[in-house]
């Protein structure tokens, strides 16, 4: 028995002896567990022999000798537990994982490679390095993060993906950071060396299809590609490798959701042929909350993709702070234990284990289909990056690395030794690598990128921002939207609905019968059910999104006794895929689930991807993704999204923390010029693919319907940024007519818009071109507008007009100029509920200005605020201060006589 436990302590604590530091710096404290002592072996009983018993056991404890030694024994554990690789596995619940690695560990030769293989080892860890070294001849100065000291990365990704594919991947998507990303590239998935190269020396901005330039661009080492590879085993395998900012680990939920998406369209269901790669660094992993995020992704049935290999690049050392300064927990990895998933510490001076563990992450993931991750421990055998000065802060560390040998020569020794390798054969293959790279280098002077890698096939026909596309309308023709308007509001014969559900599903279908009255909820449902009826696949996930947050949406039902689930839009069509619509509860996550649904939009245009915040107010905690990626990744790396964000937004009282989604930040990011009309005629107008993204702050129920719509029926994609309301859900005002839905044009009271979106809506009280008894035009946006409107009913004023400025951003200045000519007597006012410094006010006034300016209407001076006063929170704790703000902003935008203009007040 105590023997057995002694074995058990290896399996569990044999990491902790394991010889994982390079350096051989760390000071770690070896359990007494691992210690014979510790269970009263004496020196006397190494040569007794023991029985170990025959249970159903694996690993080394069922080989056929079970009497051995107790020196047999201690040897065979310190062999398969405490030499280069250290396994963590052992708080794994489940048996049968456990007992798949304890095979694999302790079989007695775990790496067995054969000369053909060392030969690809070899070469693989000379292209790493050679690759580097060549990198720091040529461009002495510049940064590029080098991987030196973890340079056996290389080989064991490239070993890695060759088992995946030996094991049916087709696909991997890699995310990473800086460190070692460009050996990434250029040699794992190949990346050709001549445009990396000319990247160096300056670099040539990419090119579109018509020859125009476009984009800001990025530094080197943010950039992705994508490349078909052949494997050793004989196979290609597609990797791209995504792009990313300097926000180390936000890649990694963009990762995951673009793996989904990949396996959604490929159908691949048992997630066997797409998987993703992450790649971290020690001190990132730790410290980032995003990866706990992610890795709380991995198992949530409509968020899983089978998997995720970890791979982190432990060089000990985060720019300048310490492990110990880092991080809580013995080892970098510590967070992956709450998955259960197996950890794996090498080290990275070790080449062949570091492909062996790579090896076996790959044949776990394929097996279990769960996480695992790989902790090559190595060092940065230069500072942070090239220029930086590593032993200001670790001096006793880099006089250890000084004199420290490469992985490199490290094996190149070792299978002289052995005789594995002649200095011949080392020669030859060093001496390949330095005239292809020096080939390179003189073929990179005059390359010319060509064409920009987004257009993959999903993709192709779209446009790019130089590319006018055609304005299209999105009515739907009317018997569709009966058919699926009927479907969507019956739930089946013997649901067993709530009470209150069923009243609202039967409001649902008396409203598609009668046309009358539709509803928000309603309407986005029309949208979800046509667009999935014409062929796309459309995916709503968030923060309690199934039933909605505010009890409107009820996209699943639940049976009241059994709590079967029902959900009515997989039920548009015959025999419809259950994935094609896919609404999905997210974990409490901001960061995590919007970069998981941002990657999955930019894998297939033809998805209508939408993220939606619990309220607007939290989705600050995603702000890295909406900064970094939403409104600057077209720019910055050529890949268009069409992700719309849902973003509850508006002042009902419901104190700080519940009313901004924070409007003025989205607006400010906007990259429209407030100072120049663009082209805005119909035909030319290509405003919104000019523009990196599209807020708008949408009032009624139909046109929330066109704007989900035109997401889809374009030749580009587009985020959308909708501040989408909470009391206009229920308001008794905010209802659509079916016919505002249909494609027929020319219905009574409508104009041939009513098929579209409607960027701005006009005032309703059926003004003719030309008005000049109105004193007053208000321009609002949002909720607001339905209290500006009761206000004007019961004071009766006739001389105030109320336009609704339905999209924000990009600014129809078109439709404005309309509205300013059509009141060329009126006062301008901007009138909005949040308070002076937030909300669109600063965005409209200068574009607002522009318009006026270019009507000889005034400038800035003449546009009236009216508001809330500035303020540091967003909105009042105090329900009463909330409405006497409310009436008075409300009362002071229709009726009072003067408006004092803050801009001269
Ligand atoms: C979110 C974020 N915070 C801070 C930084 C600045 N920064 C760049 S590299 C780095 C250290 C990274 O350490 P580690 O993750 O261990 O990777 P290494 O550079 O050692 O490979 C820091 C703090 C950043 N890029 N991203």
């Amino acid at each position: 028995m105590r023997l057995l436990l002694l074995v058990r302590a290896y399996q569990v604590y044999g990491h902790m002896k394991a010889l994982l530091d390079p350096l051989d710096l760390e000071q770690r404290e070896i359990p007494n567990d691992l210690d014979p002592a510790f269970y009263g072996f004496t020196k006397a009983d190494l040569d007794r022999e023991f029985f170990l018993g025959v249970w159903r056991m694996s690993g080394f404890l069922s080989e056929n000798r079970p009497v051995r030694t107790l020196r047999a024994i201690l040897t065979r554990l310190e062999q398969a537990y405490c030499g280069n690789i250290g396994y963590e596995y052992m708080h794994i619940a489940d048996r049968e994982q456990c007992n798949w690695l304890r095979d694999r560990i302790e079989t007695p030769v775990p790496m067995a490679y054969n000369r053909q293989r060392r030969e690809v080892i070899l070469d693989r860890l000379i292209w790493s390095t050679q690759f580097e070294n060549f990198l720091a001849s040529k461009w002495t100065a510049a940064k590029r993060f080098g991987l030196e000291g973890g340079e056996t990365l290389i080989p064991g990704m490239k070993e890695m993906f060759d088992r995946s594919a030996d094991l049916g991947v087709e696909s991997i998507v890699i995310g990473m950071s800086h460190r070692g990303r460009l050996n990434v590239l250029g040699n794992v998935v190949r990346k050709p060396l001549r445009q990396i190269f000319n990247e160096f020396s300056g670099g040539t901005r990419p090119v579109d299809e018509v020859g125009l330039y476009t984009g800001t661009g990025d530094v080197k080492y943010h950039l992705g590609t994508s490349y078909d590879r052949p494997t050793r085993g004989g196979k290609r395998i597609h990797l791209s490798l995504v792009a990313n900012p300097s926000h180390l680990e936000a890649v990694d939920p963009v990762v995951v959701g673009k793996t989904r998406a990949k396996q959604y369209y490929s159908n691949d269901v048992d997630r066997t042929k797409n998987m993703g790669v992450l790649i971290h660094g020690d001190g990132s992993f730790a410290g980032q909350g995003v990866v706990y995020e992610t890795l709380h992704l991995s198992a949530l049935p409509n968020y899983t993709t089978g998997g995720t290999i970890h791979i982190v690049v432990n060089n000990q050392v985060a720019f300048t702070t310490d492990p110990k300064s880092g991080r809580s927990s013995q080892y970098c990895t510590d967070v992956a234990k709450a998955l259960n998933a197996p950890i794996f510490h090498v080290n990275g001076d070790d080449v062949e284990a570091v492909v062996h563990v790579c090896e076996l992450a790959a044949e776990w993931r394929q097996t279990f289909h769960t996480d695992v991750v790989v902790d090559i421990v190595c060092y940065r055998r230069f500072g942070h990056n090239e220029i930086d000065e590593p032993s200001f802060t670790q001096p006793k560390m880099y006089k250890v690395i000084q004199n420290h040998p490469s992985a490199l020569e490290i094996y190149q020794k070792k299978l002289l030794e052995t005789g594995q390798a002649t200095k011949e054969d080392i020669d030859r293959i060093q001496n390949k690598v330095t005239t292809i790279l020096n080939e390179e280098f003189l073929a990179s002077k005059d390359y010319v990128p060509q064409k920009r890698d987004w257009l993959s096939a999903y993709w192709s026909g779209f446009k790019s921002p130089e590319q006018l596309s055609r304005i299209r309308n999105t009515g739907v023709k009317p018997e569709i939207l009966k058919t699926v308007g009927k479907a969507i509001a019956t739930l089946p014969d013997n649901f067993r609905a709530h009470r209150a559900v069923k009243k609202i599903f039967a409001d649902r279908l008396k409203m598609i019968e009668t046309g009358d009255g539709v509803d928000w909820a309603l309407g986005e449902a029309l949208a979800f059910a046509t667009l999935l009826v014409e062929g796309n696949h459309v995916r709503l996930s968030g923060q309690d999104v199934e039933r909605g947050t505010f009890s409107h949406r009820h996209a699943v039902v639940h049976d009241q006794e059994t709590g079967v689930r029902y959900c009515p839009l997989d039920h548009v069509m015959m025999n419809q895929n259950e994935e094609m619509f896919t609404v999905s509860n997210s974990s409490l996550s901001e960061f995590g689930v919007l970069g998981f649904e941002l990657g999955y939009s930019m894998e297939n245009p033809n998805s209508l991807v939408i993220w939606e915040a619990q309220f607007g107010d939290f989705a600050n905690g995603a702000q890295v993704i909406f900064d970094q990626f939403l409104s600057s990744g077209e720019a910055k790396w050529l890949r268009q999204s069409g992700l719309v964000v849902l973003l509850p937004h508006g002042y009902d009282g419901q104190g700080p923390e519940h009313s901004s989604a924070r409007l003025e930040r989205f607006l400010q990011m906007s990259d429209d010029n407030p100072f120049v009309i663009p082209e805005m005629e119909p035909t030319l107008r290509n405003q919104i693919q000019k523009c990196n993204w599209q807020v708008v702050n949408v009032t009624t129920p139909a046109n929330y319907f066109h704007v989900l719509r035109r997401q889809i029926h374009r030749d580009f994609r587009k985020p959308l940024i909708v501040m989408a309301p909470k009391n206009l859900l229920r308001h008794k005002d905010c209802k659509s007519n079916l016919s505002e839905f249909d494609d027929v044009q020319g219905h009574p009271g409508f104009d041939k818009q009513g098929t579209r979106f409607k960027r701005l809506i006009k005032d309703q009280s059926g003004h003719s071109d030309l008005e000049e008894d109105i004193r007053r035009l208000v321009l609002c946006s949002g909720k607001v507008y339905y209290e500006l409107d009761e206000k004007r009913k019961s004071t009766e004023r006739k001389d105030v007009a109320i336009c609704r400025v339905e999209q924000l951003c990009p600014f129809p200045y078109d439709l404005i100029q309309r509205e300013l000519k059509r009141y060329p007597n009126a006062e301008v006012v901007w009138c909005q509920e949040e308070p002076m410094n937030m909300g669109a006010y600063s965005y409209i006034a200068p574009r607002l200005a522009t318009a006026m300016k270019a009507l000889d209407r005034g400038n800035s001076d003449n546009i009236k605020y009216v508001g809330r006063a500035p303020s540091a929170a967003t909105a009042t704790g105090f329900y009463m201060v909330h409405v006497k703000e409310q009436s008075e902003l409300v009362e002071n935008a229709i009726t009072s006589d003067t408006i004092t203009n803050p801009t001269i007040s």
